[in-house]
């Protein structure tokens, strides 16, 4: 379980993330929406150690998330994170990149040189096959689609073994058709793997197909906690919108609800 208390981050003057509190049981599917500027992104990488909160704390399963650079580093182990951009390696082999994710796992002097264990290997094409990808393991990350990108980025977080699987805006460079087929499959590997997975988007369509939650926020505010059973499209489409209510009124209305709880 992820517990979330009173986080702030601010740079300089501007206050980015304003005090949030919320929490994310183990393998919960959530997704964050709000419009741009709302502070997904921030709080998705508070949550992996990318960037320090300026206070506040973050639990991860009871212990407190660490600030120094080896608990950063143990902490990362159990995080796989997605990016919009892929973030592989281009001039790397399809299966290098996966290897990649065992990083972690191994001192530094071999993967320097790529000599991985066999057991890394072994996961690295089961993952790959997991993706679909497998006959495609010797060729360049560059020579592949964005949508095949985006795989053997999933399969990279997947080699990790991790419990928690953060995805910032995975496809959002993707056409709507493989879109969907990634949506796919990080809904098949959530469930097959029992990850908590944790996801900004912007495509309001797919929010309650592939997810359990969906967390609204507006200008670094928590505003709205659904279920996405039971969501109305409508309310979805007013996180975006300016509407008559300011953003303190639904903040209020969401403390209201989390304490109802
Ligand atoms: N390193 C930084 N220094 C200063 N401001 C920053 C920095 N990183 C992010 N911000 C600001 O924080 C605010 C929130 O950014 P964030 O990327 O979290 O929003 P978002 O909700 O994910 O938006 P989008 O949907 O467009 O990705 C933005 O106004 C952004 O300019």
């Amino acid at each position: 379980m992820i517990k979330v208390e009173d986080l702030v981050k601010s740079y300089g003057q501007e206050t980015i993330l304003n005090n949030i509190n919320c929490s994310f049981e183990s393998n919960d599917a959530v997704v964050l929406l709000g419009p741009s500027g709302a502070g997904k992104s921030t709080l998705l990488r508070c949550l992996n150690g990318l960037i320090e909160a300026t206070s506040g704390s973050i639990y991860i399963d009871g212990k407190k998330l660490p600030t120094d650079k080896k608990g950063i580093r143990l902490l990362r182990k159990n995080i796989g994170m997605i990016f919009q951009n892929f973030n592989l390696v281009k001039r790397l082999t399809v299966l290098d990149n996966v290897l990649c994710g065992r990083l972690s796992y191994n001192p530094t002097l071999p993967s320097f040189f790529k000599v991985y264990k066999k057991e890394d290997y072994e996961l690295a094409l089961y993952y790959l096959e997991k993706v679909g990808l497998v006959d495609k393991r010797n060729q360049r990350a560059d020579n592949l689609s964005g949508g095949q990108m985006q795989r053997v980025a999933i399969a990279r977080a997947l080699v990790q073994r991790p419990t928690l699987l953060l995805a910032d805006e995975p496809v959002a460079s993707l056409d709507p058709k493989t879109s969907h087929a990634i949506m796919d499959l990080l809904m098949e590997v959530y469930e097959e793997e029992k990850l908590t997975m944790i996801i900004t988007l912007h495509q309001i369509d797919l929010a309650p197909k592939y997810s359990k939650r969906i967390l609204g926020l507006n200008s670094g505010n928590i505003v709205a906690d659904y279920r996405s059973d039971q969501v109305k499209a409508s309310d979805l489409y007013q996180l975006y919108e300016n509407g008559q209510e300011t953003g303190e009124d639904r903040v209020y209305k969401y403390e209201e609800q989390r304490h109802d709880r």
